[in-house]
């Protein structure tokens, strides 16, 4: 059932900004005229265009990788499954010279079909790409972008204009181009949102002021900083799984829980993006982000409702309750060259993108703690690493042992072996697994270990759309519960900055592993440090 309502119906849909400190300063000089009530709930078809609205999709960066492999692909998908508005345009906008001709051209080389949707997907393609148009301009050129909105202004045809940004470029950029995307080519008499991508900042005070300078240009509302893990399908299940299921919420404390396990792990090095990566590292690029996004909804109380100010209200208490993070609880390596079959894999300083001397990590293992009475004690250990074993994003929740247990014999003194376990397997494979002790059937009295298992492929015959596409869905809804407000960015940035600044000044060494290994061995020192052992080396978890 598509969530945007189209034709007659979104007549009815009001602008539901604010008033931008640009657009109160054009109100006052008489430059915008504000439409009445009356006519934001009363036009009907019969006025013509005028009581339509359309949506304007400006990806600002179009020629990027990114553009290029996720926001154009989400784009058509969302398109494919009618959850656009009858009246949408996309356009391209970057320094590049393209025609439209090209641009789509670009654009339907990355574009795929659902494996369980084909029907006419090639049309439906040509259609899109009908849809999408190119303009060429500088990001820091109000010129360039007044150019682009009158292009849009032809497009919208005197319909009620909406219009989103999606600022797909390089961080050292984005204020250039939202100050000329909003001085120049706001709507003029609907929503104007503005998508921004990581990094958003690289410390406190970077972060901040990137906040500050957005500000001038937009309202906080207006901004929808993503983080694409909030976009994906398990991600977005934990809220149900805890909220929704008597089993779990109970569970769901120190009481409980010994601990849990945030690993994120690619069996990639940097290939390509080493220019950026370094002045980064591991610690921003997943930890401070995706993997705590991921915390903060793990660990956070029961929000009044599912509304966005309610959900980020509770994350943003996690994490004002989270001690900083200490230099001694955490490990960081670098992935060193490794020749495995007769193949050579490059070490991350053979990237010709990197400086030789690199001591950013491509590794981190951390352990973090919140200290509120939910949690006091309980461990929160993160990995993520590059250029390690397998491919995999994966929430473990290691549970206390039974007390008094009856078949404490059949396990011995192995803790891991007798507790349970709940893995929340974020990708590849989307998976909800409980891990049970079961006896074995059989005259004996004999217990193994076994899985309760929802693997998603198996229960649901449908393809799980790629967090893109949720999130620019949400964005052009104007739902902002998948992305992050500017206090729970200060806040996660309070509990990183002061580790990270002593990384880089104390110029620590990583410890160097190969490509394709399991990482440094002293991310399991730290781990034995709280008495846990890594998940993720169990012979059913490979
Ligand atoms: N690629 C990815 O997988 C991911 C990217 N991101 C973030 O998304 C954003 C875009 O990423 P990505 O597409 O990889 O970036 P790109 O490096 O591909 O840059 C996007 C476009 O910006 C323009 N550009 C690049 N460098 C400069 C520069 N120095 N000055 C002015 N314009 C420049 C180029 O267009 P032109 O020359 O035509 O103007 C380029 O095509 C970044 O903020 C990145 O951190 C986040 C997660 C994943
Ligand atoms: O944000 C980033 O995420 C990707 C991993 O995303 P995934 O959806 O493919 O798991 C990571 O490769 C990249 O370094 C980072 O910037």
């Amino acid at each position: 059932m598509p969530r945007f309502f189209t034709g007659a119906a979104a007549a009815t849909i009001a602008p539901v900004e604010k008033d931008t400190p640009l657009k109160k300063k054009q109100l006052n000089e008489g430059l915008l005229s504000v439409p009445s009530p009356e006519d934001r709930i009363s036009l009907t078809p019969t006025d013509g265009n005028k009581g339509e609205s359309t949506v304007s999709i400006t990806v600002v960066g179009a020629s990027g990788d990114l553009a290029k492999k996720k926001i154009f692909p989400a784009l058509f998908a969302l398109f494919y499954e009618g959850y656009l508005p009858e009246h949408f345009t996309i356009f391209g906008y970057a320094r590049s010279k393209m025609t439209d001709a090209e641009l789509r051209l670009m654009v339907s080389k990355t574009l795929t079909c659902r494996i369980d949707q084909r029907e006419n997907c090639g049309a439906k393609m040509e259609q899109f790409l009908e849809r999408c148009f190119y303009h060429s301009g500088q990001y820091d050129s109000q010129d360039h972008f007044s150019d682009l909105d009158k292009k849009l202004k032809e497009h919208e045809a005197g319909r009620v204009s909406n219009r989103l940004f999606y600022l797909s470029i390089p961080p050292n950029i984005f204020i250039d181009a939202v100050k000329c995307a909003s001085l120049s080519a706001s709507a003029a008499n609907g929503w104007t949102r503005v998508i921004v991508e990581k990094p958003f900042g690289r410390d406190s005070e970077s972060s901040a002021a990137l906040t500050r300078a957005l500000k001038n240009y937009l309202e906080e509302d207006q901004i929808f900083r993503i983080d694409h893990y909030l976009g994906k399908e398990l991600v977005e299940n934990l809220s149900v799984l805890r909220f929704s299921n008597l089993i779990f919420e109970p569970l769901w404390s120190r009481q409980y829980i010994r601990n849990v396990q945030l690993i994120f792990s690619e069996d990639f090095g940097t290939e390509g993006r080493g220019g950026y990566f370094d002045n980064y590292g591991i610690i921003r690029d997943i930890m401070q982000n995706h993997l705590l996004q991921i915390l903060a909804l793990f660990a956070m109380e029961t929000p009044v409702s599912c509304d966005a100010e309610d959900i980020r209200n509770e994350k943003v208490k996690v994490l004002r309750s989270m001690r900083p993070l200490k230099l001694d609880d955490v490990v960081i390596g670098q992935y060193k060259s490794h020749t495995r079959g007769g193949v050579n894999y490059p070490g991350y300083t053979d990237d010709k993108t990197v400086p030789k001397d690199s001591r950013t990590p491509t590794f981190a293992a951390a352990a973090l703690f919140i200290d509120n009475s939910r949690w006091d004690g309980v461990p929160f250990l993160m990995k993520a690493g590059k250029a390690l074993h397998n491919r995999r994003a994966e929430i473990r929740v290691q549970f206390r042992h039974v007390p008094g247990n009856l078949y404490n014999k059949n396990f011995g003194t192995d803790l891991d072996q007798a507790t349970n376990e709940l893995v929340i397997r974020v990708q590849p494979d989307e998976a909800i697994y409980l891990k049970i002790n079961n006896k074995v059937p059989g005259l004996g009295m004999r217990l193994d270990r076994s899985n309760l298992n929802l693997l998603y492929a198996a229960r649901y015959a449908k393809e799980i759309p790629d967090a893109y596409e949720r999130l620019l869905l949400d964005a052009i809804e104007g739902e902002r519960r998948l992305f992050i407000r500017s206090d729970e960015l200060d806040a996660a940035w309070s509990l990183f900055t002061p580790v990270l600044k002593e990384i880089e000044e104390n110029k620590i060494i990583p410890e160097y592993y190969p490509y394709g290994s399991r990482g440094p061995v002293g991310a399991h020192y730290l781990a034995a440090r709280y008495n846990v052992r890594w998940g993720d080396l169990g012979l059913d978890d490979q």
